[in-house]
């Protein structure tokens, strides 16, 4: 038996916009952004899904998508569960700092190993490492026995805690994840086994 599991980014936020880390702080989608999770709820309309449970994150952005997809899906009793186990990881004393401003201030290489490094958290923040160990046990425990059985779950979260499923689901190693970007409001689709492991990945 297989089960399938789609994994969505939230549209592009306000603060995605404004080119502000945005970590756990809570904007909500632009017109493009609302747009774009429109666009992904269509898609996964003219595939003929149906979800069995939908997950998200505590933060407005993603729910926002989640429920924008499904409302374009025209799927009105799905159970959705949100967790901040989902959430984007945390970018603790960077959160609400222009990008650009950032680099000016530490440099182009240390917001850089910020970013995209796997175990070097940003002050006071979370690395993807970190991100990982709090995403990971909820993924093992509340979605991938799920899917394991057969259903069809869809997840809508954020680049970095999307970052750590892949990781384990595609079985990458820190340095693959890092360089792969997870685009806004772009579903991808994976069938799972019923050990969890990976049987195909589709882009929509
Ligand atoms: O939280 C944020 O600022 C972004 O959503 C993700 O940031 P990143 O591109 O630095 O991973």
């Amino acid at each position: 038996m297989t089960g399938t599991l789609i994994l969505v980014r939230h549209g592009e936020s306000e603060w995605n916009l404004k080119n502000l880390f945005t970590g756990w702080r809570n904007p909500d989608l632009t017109e493009k952004g609302i747009g774009e999770a429109r666009a992904a709820g269509q898609a996964l309309k003219a595939k003929g899904f149906s979800f069995d449970t939908t997950f998200t994150s505590a933060l407005k952005r993603a729910q926002h998508t989640l429920d924008l997809i499904l409302e374009e899906m025209g799927i009105e009793n799905v159970t959705i569960v949100r967790n901040q186990a989902l959430n984007e990881r945390d970018y603790g004393d960077l959160s609400g700092l222009n990008k650009d401003d950032a680099r000016k201030k530490w440099g182009e290489e240390q917001v850089l190993i910020w970013r995209r490094s796997y175990d070097v958290p940003p002050p006071g923040g979370e690395s993807l490492k970190d991100t990982a160990e709090r995403t990971l046990p909820y993924y093992k425990a509340q979605i991938e026995p799920r899917v394991a059985a057969g259903e069809t779950i869809l997840v809508a979260a954020h680049g970095n805690s999307l970052r750590a499923l892949v990781m384990a689901i595609e079985g990458l190693t820190p340095e693959e994840i890092l360089k792969r970007e997870i685009a806004t409001g772009e579903p991808t689709v994976y069938e799972l086994k019923s050990d969890g492991s990976l049987k195909e990945r589709i882009k929509l």
